[in-house]
Order: C-alpha cells, then sequence, then structure tokens
C-alpha cells in the first residue's frame, strides 16, 4: 500500500508540473491580450481557464472531450464531443472554429490553445466526405497499431482545418498558437492532427510555442522522487512502440531493478481484436507488465495516461506489482480486455480529467 501512494505521488507530480492551467498561465506573461480565446483538445477548458484569469472577461470557445468542459464561466461557449472517435459533434465544432476564424476582423488576435484529443473533437471535413467515412476512418486508425504520426497523417486528407488548415482561413493580423504536446517530437503539424499548425505562406504574424510536453512531466516526477530520497534509475521516453515490444524490453529491466525509482513516457502501440473488451493502452501494458513481474516482492508500476482516460473507459490506467499476473489474465491481455481483469483485481487507477495530456508516464519503485 505504501508503495502505491508513492507511486501515485509521483506520477501526479509530473502531471501537476503540466497542468494545462500552470503552463498556460507562465506562457502567457509575455503575449499580448487577444481578441478572441479558441481552444480545442482535452485541455483546452484548463487552458482557457488560465487565460481568462490572465486577460479577464474575453470571448471564447471551448472544444473539448465529454465531461471535460466544466468549470467555465457562463459567457463562454463550450462544445463537448466525442473522443477517441468522432461524432456529429465534432463536425459542428469544427464547423463552429472555423465560422470563428473566418469572421474575425483584419486587425484582429487570436489566441489559439490547443492540445491533444483535437483530431478526435473537432472536424471540418473535404467536400465529399461524410461522418461515416470519418468514424470508419479513426475506428480503422485505433486499431491497427499505428503511431499518432501515421494515424494524424491520414487524418489530415479527410480535414479542411487540420495540418494548418484552421489558421490558413484566418484573415486577421496575429495569431498566437500556445500547445500542449502529447506527441513524440512535440510536432505542431501532429498535435491534434495540425490544429494549431501555422500556414507556411500567411498574412498575419503568427507564434507557435509548445508549453507543456512529456518531458516536463517526466522531469518533475524525477525531482520529487529524488526529494524522497530515492534514487532515480532511468528517465526516459521510450513507450513508443507496440505495446507487447514494450513489455518485453521493459520486464527484464523491471525484474532486475535495484532499489530505486524509474520513469518512462510515451505512447503504446496497439492492435485490437475485432471486438475488444475494456481497456486502454495504458491498462494492457500494465497487465502485460505484470505478466513480466510476476511472483516478485516490492515492485510496484504505475501505468497511466497523463489526461487521465485511457482508451474509452473511465480509469487513467493501472497500478500492479507481482501478485496481480493470475488466472484469466492471458485471456483478458489476448482479448483487449484488461480493463476487466484489472477491475476485478481492485488495480485499476482512477483520477477523472486531469485538465492536461502529454501522453503517458509509467512510475515503477523498487524497495
Ligand atoms: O488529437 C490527437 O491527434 C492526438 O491526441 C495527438 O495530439
Amino acid at each position: 500500500m505504501e508503495q502505491r501512494q508513492k507511486a501515485t505521488r509521483i506520477w501526479q507530480a509530473g502531471v501537476d508540473a503540466v497542468s494545462g492551467y500552470a503552463a498556460t498561465l507562465t506562457a502567457l506573461n509575455d503575449i499580448e491580450a487577444p481578441d478572441q480565446i479558441l481552444a480545442v483538445g482535452k485541455a483546452a477548458a484548463a487552458m482557457t481557464r488560465a487565460a481568462l484569469d490572465h486577460f479577464g472577461p474575453l470571448p471564447a470557445l471551448v472544444v473539448t472531450k465529454d465531461g471535460h468542459g466544466d468549470a467555465l464561466p457562463d459567457h463562454v461557449r463550450v462544445i463537448e464531443a466525442s473522443h477517441p472517435v468522432p461524432d456529429i459533434r465534432s463536425l459542428q465544432a469544427g464547423r463552429a472554429l472555423r465560422e470563428m476564424v473566418q469572421s474575425m476582423g483584419s486587425s484582429s488576435h487570436l489566441l489559439l490553445l490547443a492540445s491533444g484529443g483535437a483530431s478526435s473533437l473537432a472536424e471540418d471535413l473535404v467536400p465529399g466526405k461524410t461522418l461515416a467515412n470519418l468514424e470508419q476512418l479513426n475506428r480503422k486508425l485505433l486499431s491497427e497499431g499505428l503511431n499518432i504520426s501515421e494515424m494524424n497523417a491520414e487524418r489530415r486528407k479527410l480535414s479542411q482545418i487540420k495540418g494548418s488548415g484552421l489558421l490558413a482561413q484566418f484573415k486577421g493580423a496575429k495569431a498566437t498558437v500556445l500547445a500542449i504536446s502529447d506527441v513524440p517530437g512535440d510536432d505542431l503539424n501532429v498535435i491534434g492532427s495540425g490544429i494549431g499548425a501555422l500556414p507556411e505562406p500567411r498574412d498575419f504574424q503568427g507564434v507557435a510555442r509548445i508549453v507543456a510536453s512529456n518531458k516536463h512531466a517526466r522531469a518533475a516526477a524525477a525531482r520529487l522522487a529524488m526529494a524522497e530520497g530515492a534514487p532515480v534509475l532511468a528517465n526516459e521516453e521510450c513507450l513508443h512502440d507496440d505495446l507487447k515490444s514494450i513489455a518485453a524490453r521493459l520486464g527484464p529491466r523491471l525484474r532486475n531493478m535495484p532499489e530505486g525509482v524509474m520513469v518512462f513516457g510515451g505512447e503504446p502501440t496497439v492492435v485490437l481484436p475485432r471486438n475488444p473488451g475494456k481497456g486502454g493502452r495504458n491498462q494492457a501494458l500494465a497487465l502485460a507488465l505484470a505478466r513480466e513481474i510476476a511472483g516478485i516482492a516490492g515492485l510496484t508500476l504505475l501505468v497511466g495516461g497523463t489526461d487521465g482516460t485511457d482508451g474509452p473507459t473511465q480509469a487513467a490506467g493501472a497500478i500492479v506489482d507481482g501478485t496481480i499476473w493470475g488466472d484469466g489474465a492471458e485471456k483478458a491481455l489476448r482479448d483487449a480486455d484488461s480493463g476487466s481483469y484489472l477491475e476485478r483485481a481492485n488495480a485499476l487507477f482512477v483520477t477523472g480529467p486531469t485538465g492536461t495530456n502529454v501522453m503517458d508516464l509509467i512510475v515503477a519503485i523498487r524497495s
């Protein structure tokens, strides 16, 4: 129990360090007041709250995931949409964003706050494509084990607002983009499929900045571990691979880990069966790692999505140790049903929406 609490504290320190509110507030210090705020992604509400606290009650349009749009003032227009597979509200949100950008005057300054999840939450399709095409594409992409860069290259092909398409329609004087990165390499053209990417030949002044990333979260987690007296044995962004390979690679390191803490970040890919059960990539990776450490005492792993939601579930991930792997685990892994198994084992890690999204974070503790 003590190790679970320690892992949770260290993981949470990582997430707190990249909170959408704090990261945005800090970045706003040297930015002039905009005329309009647009915010898209899982951290949109937290980022908007920071901008409103800093600048006062500016007009704002927030597009975010179901259940992530709370605690905003009444004057803010909030559109909640579906994630990870878009729905009709994603199209409404995409249209609202485009219309807002197109309606801004020639001297205007737009503040665009972008975070992960935007690919699904807002879309404005190229002519000839339908919601059914969009849903079908996303289901396919999510099940094939592609990395985010490969997925978003496909998503951009269907979109009028991704890959700098949104800002290409802005005729104002200045656009400032602040982004929280949930992609490897922090590439603005990949975050939310490039919803906040600046177009190359543009007639306005454009500034874009990453305000939080996985690196910041790992650094803060490692800092807390050290402050609590635990040697930090690893701090790596190494989870960009198919989750079976990641488990096979990390397994021996974890089994042989001396006393201390290891921190890993990134986003595993997963190939889903035709009818997946309950879970997400973090729960699946946690269970695959539970197999690797089965029977080992004094070792605890917290595997969690920093946004607080792992796939289409209410859990952020799971906390596992040497006692978790047991009857039914192999089948649950095979059927992409780790969530059901981990729930029965009382191993789910639940935080609710965190107000940020910088991919996933693993904290391993050995005592
Ligand atoms: O929305 C998306 O495309 C992913 O979260 C990456 O930003």
